[in-house]
């Protein structure tokens, strides 16, 4: 079985150190929390999670009959049916056993940026409806704080017609001068989400970003912004693949985060 980052298929390529670390991520977090008894997954965005779902074919067609898999945007609806495994929705339903999803960087309290593929809308209702919401990722993403390695700022999705006050906004009162309109590569103009939205990326000054929480209560309340990809104390894990083959995981633990090692075997 290959599952296709887009155009390749991963499984007759020779993988960069960076892409072993996602798949390393994704392989283990399935291992420890995708089981027998989960029959509702939610199957995030990006490019590790292509690996999530190679590892979920791997369990086989005896388990994966009975289950359903809902997408959090067109690239893994994709995935999904290219897997043949069965696509639901979160309208149908809307507990989840456990959504698996990549993130753009995660800080020591499990707080994660998003929306680097402009799904974290879609993602964030996954991630709500989830028992368990968990996190894969390379090594890169592992940080101390928010915005240390990414650096283009927060995601923040908002109906097209309120964009422009919504710049002005972040610019003028919440303390983001440099936030713009996110830009599309293979086409004229701003980038659309899969709810037709656009999408704004708003740096902020470290000492803010060491508190996501305010920033993000403060963002949503601007009129117009559908979803800011901040996700504060969601995640109750997060895996990250190592270029050494170990994995690194920090998990909550009474609310607490703790972090330990898997050494490779
Ligand atoms: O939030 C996301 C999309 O909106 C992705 O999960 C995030 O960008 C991580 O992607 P990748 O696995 O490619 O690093």
């Amino acid at each position: 079985m290959s599952v296709s980052t887009g155009t390749v298929p991963v499984a007759t390529i020779t993988l960069s150190a960076i892409e072993q670390s996602k798949r390393l991520a994704a392989y283990t977090a399935v291992d420890k929390h995708i089981l027998p008894e989960h029959k509702v997954i939610g199957i995030g965005s990006g490019s590790t999670v292509p690996y999530v779902v190679e590892r979920i074919v791997a369990q086989g067609r005896e388990l994966n009959k009975d289950r359903v898999f809902i997408p959090t945007g067109f690239q893994s609806k994709e995935l999904i049916v290219m897997s043949s495994l069965n696509l639901g929705d979160v309208d149908q339903f809307p507990t989840i056993d456990v959504t698996i999803d990549g993130a753009d960087e995660v800080d020591l309290d499990l707080n994660c940026i998003k929306g680097g593929g402009a799904c974290h809308l879609r993602e964030k209702v996954l991630a709500e409806a989830a028992k368990t919401f968990i996190v894969v990722a390379d090594y890169r993403k592992n940080a101390e704080y928010l915005g240390t390695n990414f650096t283009p700022g927060v995601p923040v999705e908002v109906v097209p017609f309120a964009y422009a006050q919504v710049l002005r906004k972040l610019h003028s009162v919440l303390g983001s001068p440099n936030a713009t309109l996110r830009m599309a590569k293979a086409k004229a103009g701003p980038v659309v989400t899969d709810n037709s939205n656009f999408v704004i990326d708003a740096p902020f000054p470290r000492e803010m970003m060491m508190d996501p929480s305010t920033i993000l209560a403060k963002i949503k309340m601007l009129t117009g912004v559908v979803e800011v990809g901040l996700f504060c104390n969601m995640a109750q894990a997060a895996y990250f693949g190592n270029e050494d083959g170990s994995v690194t995981v920090k998990r909550k633990v009474e609310s607490k985060v703790v972090e330990e090692s898997i050494l490779p075997s």
